[in-house]
């Protein structure tokens, strides 16, 4: 197993390119089994998800190629293969396969998700979509079991507004009979993103987007290809980066839009930020203001950028609170940010951040993807070596992160870790 190491204090450059939205990728893989003919996926990022996701789809029989970011999904040999146990395990977004399998076979059985521990995280409502479409659910012995003789389109509202279930019943209600309405529906840029594959597979879908989804189920959806959009979560972890450690970074294969509630917060601090057509330039950061942030659902401020935005935080003069709406738990990063010398209380769903404080390098743990995200921006603030553990949860949602940095002028690198510092890893 493997440690990074982060030498901090080097002033960041240069150029960063955004790759393809994790986001948006576990639920387009998982959409191309709706298919009968072969569907390209271009641009998708070089995670952990994305290669667990592709053999999970090889595991029901699906042929698949991955090489260069571009996928390719032959769906023909594909059945309707249980997967109760084993890789569904290693991450959130395989509850996917239940509405695409429940769409495409008209049943699914699938191990309940894992994925980062952020608190609570119910799928109660994707469930009450399947039902509402037609389906029964049971749960046996921790995995969900699909079933349907026929699934026929309803009207569903959804009682939170969730990302997962409204691309879940998405995935299930095009090929439903009849009209399927989403009301309350999610409005993230990767429900558009799944919302324009499946359109172009054949897929009859309006209101993506919005609040109101109305979906027209059809019998059949073919093969088509697809780019995907920028990963606006990556993007906002290298824009909070190089205001923390940067003097003068572009990010580039970003939609500005996507991450305006990132831009608006930034220059509320007093952080310098230039918007091109497709790229953010920061500039270098000093005298930070206080503020405050509330996550919230899009295109409010997104809880994956609240645990990476605390390490800014550590920079202003005064105090800033940092509360999280959408998961109570997400605030694993804390303790060791302490550990690096931060000054921070959590209350509740709140973090109190008292700045400025020197970051100090330190051996770290990262508990979840963004509270790894998180700590590696604290390693770049920091003073001396900052070691992160904990690095198959920044795997799953960051490519090439080591040459990313490194191109910026980050010092930055992994080594294998010692049997000692194994067992001390583990037993912690
Ligand atoms: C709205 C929101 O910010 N969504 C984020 C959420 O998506 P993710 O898809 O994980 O979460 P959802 O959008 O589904 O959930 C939003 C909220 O609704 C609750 N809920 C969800 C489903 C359900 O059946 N019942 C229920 O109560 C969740 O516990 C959560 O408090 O985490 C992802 C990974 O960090 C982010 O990329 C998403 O942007
Ligand atoms: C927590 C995240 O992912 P997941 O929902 O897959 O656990 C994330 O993207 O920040």
């Amino acid at each position: 197993m493997e440690k990074l190491k982060i030498e901090g204090g080097n002033p960041l450059k240069g150029n960063i390119k955004v790759s393809g939205a994790k986001n948006s990728a576990v639920a387009l893989i998982p959409a191309t089994i709706l298919a009968d003919s072969p569907t390209v996926i271009e641009g998708l990022p070089d995670i952990s998800d994305v290669h667990t996701l592709k053999a999970l789809l090889e595991e029901i029989g699906g042929s698949v190629e991955f090489e260069d970011g571009e996928m390719r999904v032959n769906p023909e040999g594909m059945v309707a293969m249980p997967l109760p146990n084993g890789r569904v395990k290693k991450l959130r977004a395989s509850y996917y396969l239940m509405g695409a399998m429940l769409g495409k076979f008209k049943k699914a059985a699938i191990g309940l998700p894992g994925g980062c521990y952020l608190g609570p995280r119910p799928i109660d409502q994707h469930i009450k979509g399947f039902e509402a479409l037609g389906a029964t659910v049971t749960n046996e012995q921790g995995a969900l079991y699909l079933r349907a003789d026929e699934l026929k389109g309803a009207r569903i509202y959804l009682d939170v507004v969730s990302v997962g279930a409204t691309i879940n019943i998405m995935l299930a209600a095009v090929r439903a009979k009849g009209q399927t309405i989403i009301e309350n529906a999610a409005k993230e840029p990767e429900i558009i993103d799944v919302a324009t594959l499946l359109s172009n597979m054949g897929a009859n879908i309006k209101g993506a987007g919005t609040n109101v989804i109305r979906i027209e189920g059809v019998d059949e959806l073919h093969g088509t290809r697809h780019t995907i959009i920028p990963d606006r979560i990556e993007a906002g972890t290298f824009m909070i980066l190089a205001a923390a450690a940067g003097e003068g970074v572009t990010i580039n294969n970003v939609i500005p839009l996507h991450v305006e509630s990132l831009i608006a917060k930034l220059r509320e601090m007093g952080v310098p930020v230039e918007i091109g057509d497709e790229d953010v330039y920061i500039g270098k950061s000093e005298n930070l203001k206080s503020i405050d942030i509330q996550t919230l659902v899009y295109p409010g401020f997104p809880t994956d950028l609240q645990q990476p935005m605390t390490s800014l935080m550590t920079k202003i003069h005064g105090t800033a609170m940092v509360t999280d709406t959408i998961y109570s738990a997400r605030f694993k990063h804390i303790d060791e940010l302490k550990r690096m010398n931060a000054n921070i209380k959590t209350e509740g769903r709140a973090a109190i951040v008292y700045g400025p404080s020197v970051l100090q390098g330190a051996r770290v743990k990262a508990s979840d993807l963004r509270a790894g995200a998180a700590l590696v921006i604290a390693g770049l603030m920091a003073e001396g070596i900052t070691e992160v553990t904990g690095l198959e949860h920044i795997d799953r949602g960051y490519s090439d992160l080591i040459e990313k940095l490194s191109g910026l002028g980050a010092v930055i690198w992994r080594e294998e870790m010692s049997a000692e510092e194994l067992e001390q890893v583990n037993n912690a």
